[in-house]
């Protein structure tokens, strides 16, 4: 590790470090930690998760008594940190599908307690959790999906990575970029703002560039922040706009998510949908790789964004003159149906990792087996397909979909 490199890991190994004591002593305290953002104060109930970069809270608007999942990512280096944080806001709205999650508003605000920036992201909250939690409460209750509930979960998982996969892009020139970067309605109905929104996410007081203050009432100004609108009536800046979504004639740009697993599955509210979200990792699918240079890159990337257990073995070793491309979300989809069966990936607490091999030297040679159970052939058989090393001889996430189909079309 460089020194660059590990000063920024302490930094950030700090500021998590805060993060947990804060959420142990708000907790420990019984005493409600607020947070100021553009003239609305929320509650922080709880920690909801935490990332590699960033804590998820349980935040309560106090006007409205609505709950959010709130992200809240912090970006010690400053504007590297931010672009990053906001390519993954970028994503979220880039998406639009009933299984995939979608942002209700984000701010870009200054870190009261050092030189660095916060992005904070206002999502739904899905209080049944992820799929992760689903397996460990079966684990601990000792049951298991049927294998009906278990192929519906992962269809829908399955529709929102095609909506990725499958994703156009809507020219850059229909959008008017602001020369200062910031996010600005382009226009209003006669109302204003949707009432949609605005009962969701009511329209903070004041001319709009409110203050962030963080229990202490201490206000900071903010840099950024913008909002959902329903009809995409918001103007983007150029990078942004470029990457929203287009009509079934425009160019096809297939995104992969790169970080597929359990964990980023959350269950909406009626306990049969999942929603797909954490697009910390995703990246236009499609890379050629030329030389030694951009492969070694591209498997520091993956090595630090996407779970290894659910990592697709080209990622592990990226070999010049190959293009990566969408094939690394089908592996990780067959890690994730596997789990959902088994309770564990395949490629953890296999009897070569028990004893001592590497994940990476199992997933390599696709070192797995199926304990028994009563699924059927059809179910093995659809996450064998997936799980194949060469990517070119894995399914595309069509006839993913179809295998998936034809195996519930035997159970019903
Ligand atoms: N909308 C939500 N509703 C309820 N809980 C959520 C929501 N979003 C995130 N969480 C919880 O927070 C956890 C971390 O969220 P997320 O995966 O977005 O963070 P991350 O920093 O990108 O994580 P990772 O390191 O796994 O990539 C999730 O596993 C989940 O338990």
């Amino acid at each position: 590790m460089s020194p660059p490199q590990f000063l920024s890991a302490f930094e950030t190994f700090k500021d998590q470090a805060k993060d947990a004591i804060y959420a142990l002593t708000s907790c420990l305290c019984q005493q409600t930690a607020k947070v100021k953002i553009n003239g609305r104060t929320f509650q922080i109930i709880k920690v909801l998760g935490e990332g590699g970069f960033s804590f998820v809270y349980l935040a309560q608007d106090e006007h409205s008594g609505r709950q959010f999942a709130l992200k809240k990512i912090r970006c010690p280096t400053g504007s590297e940190g931010v672009n990053v944080a906001m390519r993954e806001v970028e994503a979220y709205r880039r998406f639009k599908h009933p299984n995939i999650i979608r942002i209700l508003d984000s701010a870009v605000v200054q870190d009261p307690e050092g030189d660095g920036k916060i992005v904070y992201l206002f999502l739904p909250l899905y209080k049944r959790g992820n799929l992760q939690d689903a397996i460990n409460a079966n684990v601990v209750n000792r049951k298991h999906f049927s294998e009906q509930e278990m192929l519906r979960l992962f269809k829908g998982t399955c529709e929102a990575v095609r909506a990725m996969h499958d994703f156009r892009a809507r020219a850059a020139s229909s959008q008017q970029a602001q020369p200062n970067g910031s996010l600005r309605q382009q226009e209003q109905g006669p109302s204003g703002r949707h009432s949609d929104d605005d009962e969701r996410f009511p329209q903070p007081e004041g001319d709009g560039d409110g203050g962030y203050s963080y229990d202490s009432g201490v206000n900071v100004p903010l840099v950024t922040t913008h909002r959902e609108e329903e009809d995409g009536d918001v103007v983007f800046n150029e990078e942004l706009g470029q990457e929203q979504q287009g009509g079934p004639g425009a160019e096809l740009v297939p995104y992969a998510h790169r970080d597929l697993k359990p964990g980023n599955v959350m269950i909406a509210d009626d306990g049969v949908t999942p929603i797909l979200m954490d697009f910390g990792s995703t990246v236009k699918a499609r890379i050629p790789i030329d030389n030694r240079n951009q492969a070694l890159l591209q498997q520091d990337i993956a090595a630090e964004q996407s779970t290894m257990a659910y990592r697709a073995p080209e990622l592990f070793d990226v070999k010049t003159g190959q293009t990566l491309d969408e094939k690394v979300d089908i592996w990780s989809l067959g890690c994730t149906l596997y789990a959902l069966a088994y309770s564990h990936s395949p490629f953890e607490n296999t009897q070569t990792t028990e004893q001592g091999g590497s994940i990476a030297m199992a997933v390599l040679n696709a070192q797995y087996k199926h304990p028994s159970s009563a699924y059927s052939q059809g179910l093995k058989d659809l996450i064998d397909g997936m799980l194949k090393v060469n990517p070119t001889e894995r399914p595309d996430i069509h006839a993913v979909i179809q295998m998936t189909d034809r195996v519930l079309q035997t159970l019903a």
